[in-house]
């Protein structure tokens, strides 16, 4: 069985093969450190980009990515390949023989249709890749591209214009441009062997070699990253749409402790006057331990127990601030900063209201966050349970925290 009657027996042959290349040394962006496409926008390398979208496609199968020879490394840090699906070939000195030398390297894959696109336009969508693939026919290819907009002047050799260029009819050509793979191939071939090598993109090859190519819209955003203004604004971009999927993270925490003889509660971090006290290994301020549940919550970080184990003497009447503040300080450590504080404290009695403003400031100093981002609330518990028949008090806290990043997908 040929490599072409495998593809179609296991129906493979439906998958639309693609061409990515990216052996480009990237004079006019002029990068210090490596060509454009291994350049950082957002989270990570413009060529990751490129890749993740062809591969995240239905309709696409083998990818084969012409790099650098210099370039393996760059190649290896900026994309963890899927080796199965992507293979990587040494392109050539033009965008021309990249495109050649990984045409040539899927020729024992026999794909029926192939998608030459830059590395270089990382904002290629998933739509612009369809409506190519759609267009694409037996002996026809297909070129998304977009009316040019500009008035177009021909210069002159002393920087005058020469003449105005009617713009009627005429396209600015985007990638993926979409081929019947063996026309396409053969037209490439025939160039190399004439040695024609001048050809700026694989439309202008099939053009040349007499294969009509329909043109389908382009996307405004699949612009090329070409200048080193391309790659910053590429940069800024991908950071505010980062910017509308915050990593927002909220923890909640619960706690009890029981009621013994004694002359006072500690409750947020004020010590209140009543008929007892709360009983626990540390002065149980059980608003304080709900929220630096709620705060370690936020990071995945256990809970109080885990980093103060009720077993250690050191922690025997401890101030549960040194709790709080703990959690806050690692959650600031991870690079979090809290947005907002919410601790309801469940008890028949003391009365929590006159204590409100002296807790509010205590958290706010504990915290590190302005008063307005703190809400202590009380409520009995209407007579009902252990609460209700004041064996003890409860505490439920909610803590919300801002990291940096986005949320993944
Ligand atoms: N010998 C080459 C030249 C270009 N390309 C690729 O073709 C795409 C479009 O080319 P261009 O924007 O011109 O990239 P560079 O050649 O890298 O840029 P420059 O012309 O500024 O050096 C890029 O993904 C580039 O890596 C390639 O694979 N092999
Ligand atoms: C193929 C191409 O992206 C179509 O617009 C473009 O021609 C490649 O860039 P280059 O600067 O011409 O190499």
């Amino acid at each position: 069985m040929t490599d072409a009657s495998e593809n179609h027996a296991s129906g493979a042959g439906d998958k639309v093969a693609v061409v990515i290349v990216a052996a480009g040394r990237g004079a006019r962006a002029g990068q210090e450190n490596g060509p454009k496409q291994y350049q950082g926008i957002g989270s990570q390398a413009v060529i990751a980009h490129t890749l993740e979208i062809f591969l995240a496609h239905p309709r696409t199968g083998k990818v084969v990515v012409a790099i650098h020879a210099d370039d393996h490394d760059l190649f290896q840090q900026a994309v963890g390949v899927n080796a199965e699906r992507v293979s990587v070939v040494i392109g050539g000195a033009t965008r021309q023989a990249s495109v050649r030398l990984g045409l040539l390297a899927l020729r024992s894959h026999a794909p029926m249709r192939v998608l030459i696109h830059d590395a270089v336009r990382p904002f290629v969508d998933a739509d612009l890749i369809e409506r190519t693939i759609a267009a694409i026919g037996e002996r026809e290819g297909a070129l998304p591209a977009l009316p040019v907009a500009d008035t177009l002047k021909r210069e002159s050799a002393t920087g005058v214009v020469e003449e105005t260029v009617s713009r009627s009819g005429l396209h600015a050509a985007q990638t993926p441009q979409g081929f019947p793979f063996w026309p396409i191939l053969a037209a490439h071939e025939k160039a190399h062997q004439l040695g024609k090598g001048d050809f700026t993109d694989d439309a202008a090859i099939a053009e040349w070699a007499h294969i009509p190519v329909k043109i389908v819209p382009g996307s405004p955003d699949n612009v090329k990253l070409t200048w080193a203004r391309d790659i910053a604004m590429a940069h800024h971009r991908l950071s505010s749409e980062r910017a509308r999927f915050p990593d927002i993270r909220t923890g909640n925490g619960y706690d009890v402790h029981a009621f013994e003889p004694g002359d006072h509660v500690t409750l947020c971090g004020v010590a209140i006057p009543h008929g007892k006290k709360l009983s626990g290994h540390s002065d149980a301020d059980v608003g304080l331990h709900a929220l630096t549940d709620a705060l370690l919550a936020t990071c995945g970080a256990g809970d109080i127990g885990t980093h103060f184990p009720p077993s250690d003497p050191q922690w025997k009447g401890a101030a549960s601030r040194i709790f709080v503040e703990h959690a806050a300080k690692l959650v600031r450590a991870r690079g979090g900063r809290i947005a907002n504080a919410d601790i309801t404290l469940i008890c028949e009695a003391p009365r929590v209201g006159p204590h409100r403003e002296a807790m509010t400031a205590a958290l706010s100093q504990m915290l590190g966050i302005s008063a307005d981002r703190i809400s202590i609330k009380a409520t009995t518990n209407e007579k009902l349970g252990f609460v209700g028949r004041e064996e003890g008090i409860a505490a439920i806290a909610t803590a919300s925290v801002v990291f940096p990043g986005e949320v993944p997908e």
